[in-house]
């Protein structure tokens, strides 16, 4: 683990993909000097910028004043907020307002917004005349540390999340971090459950710096873009090794088969963001391996009340609404993981713990202990 940058200094983290390598440039500020970079990489080429309501009223005119200045031409495409847009409607309505704008294969699709607008965006670049690319310009701290980086884009089926979609890297992701001002401290603290992962999944330092410095992070300066460097250098380096998730890149998943499963239980909704289905899943895979002798109680105990000192869930009852509409049974749960993509010739995979810091991926995982876990969690 590197010392906490100093406040000003722009970072760049290179993701090593060999002809698709790409940098992510972390700094306040930055999103002044989008323009001049697309410039450096793109001579001569078009734009359109893709991002969602909210997002665009406090950084899209910036944003595209960054591009006049450097005489890019750009046009926008602007969606609602939320995992409503995160659909084949969506996707139909980002489509077509791209092809409208005649953005060509050799112009660039840019993604201003967290991760709903950049798997949106991204997933539409990735089909629209069978490729066009995209640069990522994450506006949340979820899209700063985790989704802007590595190249998953889609939507989500009904049946589950993401279930349809393309790995399709952007050529540049530019992360402002003075964006991040504007965000709500709800979602915030949802995006803060992607930083925690890395600790949890591989990297103990991390975990325990956090510890003790999360409060900065969520007060701004140099300990949230200390953390948000330290998440990409992670993120970059398990994707530059396994771009398409035939291994190594599973570990990311950490928390992501109960939390996915439980999004698709509260129907996409404002109920559960994915950070906050993060939260839960990843105690819950902390808790389940505990269960299964991997790790100590206590070593579970010490996620969970990381997450909670956060302000994050961690129970399937601080689901908003359980009380009054509950959740699915143990079995509609098993079912939706079912859809897991990491699911081989029809069983489970998990990313368990051996160590906060270390986690394994658990392959051929027996149904019967997850279901009786599952329904001792309910009946908590
Ligand atoms: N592709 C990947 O690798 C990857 C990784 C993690 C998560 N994801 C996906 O990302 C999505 C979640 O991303 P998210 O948490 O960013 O959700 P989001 O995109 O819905 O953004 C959260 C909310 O914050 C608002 N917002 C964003 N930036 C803002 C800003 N600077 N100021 C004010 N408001 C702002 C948005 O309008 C939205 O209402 C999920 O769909 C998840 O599946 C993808
Ligand atoms: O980049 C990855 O790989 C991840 O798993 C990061 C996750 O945080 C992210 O939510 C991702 O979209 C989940 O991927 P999926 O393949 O389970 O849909
Ligand atoms: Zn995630």
């Amino acid at each position: 683990m590197t010392a906490p940058l100093k406040h000003s200094d722009p970072v760049n983290v290179d993701v090593a993909l060999g002809n698709r390598a790409y940098d992510i440039v972390i700094g306040r500020g930055v999103l002044s000097s989008l323009g001049e970079r697309i410039a450096a990489l793109r001579p001569g080429v078009r734009t359109a910028i893709v991002t969602d309501r909210t997002v665009a009223k406090h950084w899209l005119e910036p944003a595209e004043a960054s591009l006049a200045a450097s005489g890019i031409p750009t046009s926008r495409v602007v969606v609602a907020e939320g995992e409503i847009s995160k659909t084949y409607a969506g996707l139909e309505k980002v489509s077509e307002a791209l092809i409208a704008a005649k953005i060509e294969r050799n112009d660039l699709v840019i993604a201003l917004g967290g991760g709903v607008v950049g798997d949106l965006a991204g997933f539409a670049a990735a089909i629209l005349r069978r490729g066009v690319d995209f640069v990522q310009v994450p506006t949340s701290l979820l899209a700063q540390v985790d989704s802007s980086v590595g190249g998953k884009t889609g939507i989500n089926s009904p049946q589950g999340k993401n279930l349809l979609g393309a790995f399709h890297q952007p050529v540049l992701v530019v992360a402002d971090t003075a964006v991040l001002d504007t965000l709500s401290p709800r979602q915030f603290r949802a995006g803060y459950a992607e930083v925690a992962k890395y600790g949890v999944l591989g990297d103990e330092a991390f975990f325990t710096w956090l510890e003790k410095n999360h409060s900065d992070i969520f007060k701004g300066g140099s300990a949230r873009e200390h953390a948000i460097a330290t998440s990409c250098r992670a993120k970059a380096g398990v994707v530059s090794r396994d771009e398409r998730e035939t291994g190594e890149r599973a570990l990311l998943n950490l928390g992501h088969t109960f939390g996915h499963a439980l999004e698709a239980a509260t129907g996409f909704s404002d109920r559960l963001f994915h950070g906050e289905g993060v939260a839960i899943g990843m105690t819950l895979a902390a808790q389940f391996s505990a269960k299964l002798g991997m790790i100590g109680e206590q070593d579970a105990a010490r996620v969970e009340r990381h997450l909670i000192e956060a302000g994050l869930p961690t129970r399937l009852q601080d689901i908003a609404g359980f009380a009054q509409e509950g959740l699915a049974d143990a079995d509609a749960l098993m079912a939706l993981m079912a859809q897991d993509k990491k699911v081989t010739r029809g069983k489970l995979t998990f990313i368990l713990l051996e160590a906060v810091g270390r986690a394994v991926i658990a392959k051929d995982v027996e149904p019967a202990p997850v279901r009786d876990f599952l329904k001792s969690k309910l009946s908590q």
